[in-house]
């Protein structure tokens, strides 16, 4: 069994909000998650997993400390697992010099290039995280689901669509969403991927829910929300792109929900108001 350290551990609404570091194999340096588990009342049960994925310049910290999550979590009794957004001190040139790329932003992808190689947030995530939280945590793995903000709603998004059957749902707060079009992406990606755009398309939800076409009556609906005053969105600004997902989610026949809240940001206030409906979007897919 890996060895996991805890780091810390605080009394959350009858639950325990903890994290754990570890060493990771996929990203070849020391990782950080956090684990919320909700109240136990008897021994030996088993609680339905929620994972969830941060954007860029987050750590393990940030959704466990402003969205206020635990409530939800505490309620529907739900172990909630974050990772952090990247390896980190890997001394790759250039990893600290950008807020957007390198350390803090890895994108949930595997990254193919020489340089970037241990950038591998996407096998960390769909395998070695869920592997880990199986062996050490009261949880049951039948009951999986995932959801994100930002970056990580562009991670929870393609997670679900290229994984049919691991995930019960997913949602997102202002994704990421066609990532090769986005100036954020087309850096990442051409820096972890490499130039070829064909390889860009494994790693985009909007070409994924695209491929979906004919399976749309298998996927539940997928919910997401997205502020109308988000800085990267508002005036035309072309980095999050929803409506390209919605388009061709439509085209796919695949279920979607795209919820604009007027007047919101793309903050971490936006993630506290909304992350409740977010609780029980997933809570009717995990809660038997
Ligand atoms: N300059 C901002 C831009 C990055 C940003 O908005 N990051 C979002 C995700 S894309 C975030 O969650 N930031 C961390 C926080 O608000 O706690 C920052 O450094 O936080």
């Amino acid at each position: 069994m890996a060895e996991l350290e805890e780091v810390s551990s605080a009394k959350c609404f009858g639950g325990y909000q903890k994290i754990f570091k570890h060493k990771s194999a996929e990203l070849g340096s020391e990782a950080n998650f956090s684990v919320y588990i909700p109240p136990i009342f008897t021994q030996n049960e088993t609680f339905p997993v929620l994972y969830w994925l941060s954007g860029l310049t987050c750590t393990e910290k940030n959704f466990i400390e402003k969205s206020g999550f635990q409530q939800y979590a505490s309620q529907h009794k739900v172990v909630v697992v974050g990772p952090d957004t990247s390896p980190r001190g890997l001394n790759i040139e250039g990893e600290e010099d950008s807020w957007d790329f390198g350390t803090g932003a890895g994108y949930y992808v595997d990254a193919i290039t020489e340089k970037w190689k241990n950038y591998r947030m996407y096998s960390y995530v769909t395998k070695e995280l869920p592997t880990l939280v199986q062996q050490n945590f009261p949880v049951d793995p039948t009951r999986q689901s995932i959801f994100g903000h930002s970056m990580g709603g562009h991670g929870a998004l393609i997670c679900f669509l290229k994984n049919p059957g691991m995930f019960k749902s997913v949602s997102a707060l202002a994704p990421i969403a066609n990532m090769s079009m986005s100036p954020w992406g087309m850096r990442a990606f051409t820096a972890y991927l490499g130039p070829d755009k064909e390889a860009w398309k494994e790693y985009d939800a909007t070409e994924l829910v695209r491929k979906q076409a004919g399976k749309g009556g298998e996927i539940p609906e997928i919910l997401i929300d997205q502020g109308t005053e988000d800085e990267w969105f508002k005036d035309g600004k072309a980095y999050l792109l929803p409506e390209h997902f919605v388009d061709a989610a439509k085209e796919a026949g695949v279920p979607v929900k795209l919820r604009m809240q007027e007047g919101y940001g793309h903050n971490y206030y936006f993630v506290s108001t909304f992350i409740r409906d977010h609780f029980e979007h997933h809570a009717k897919h995990l809660t038997k």
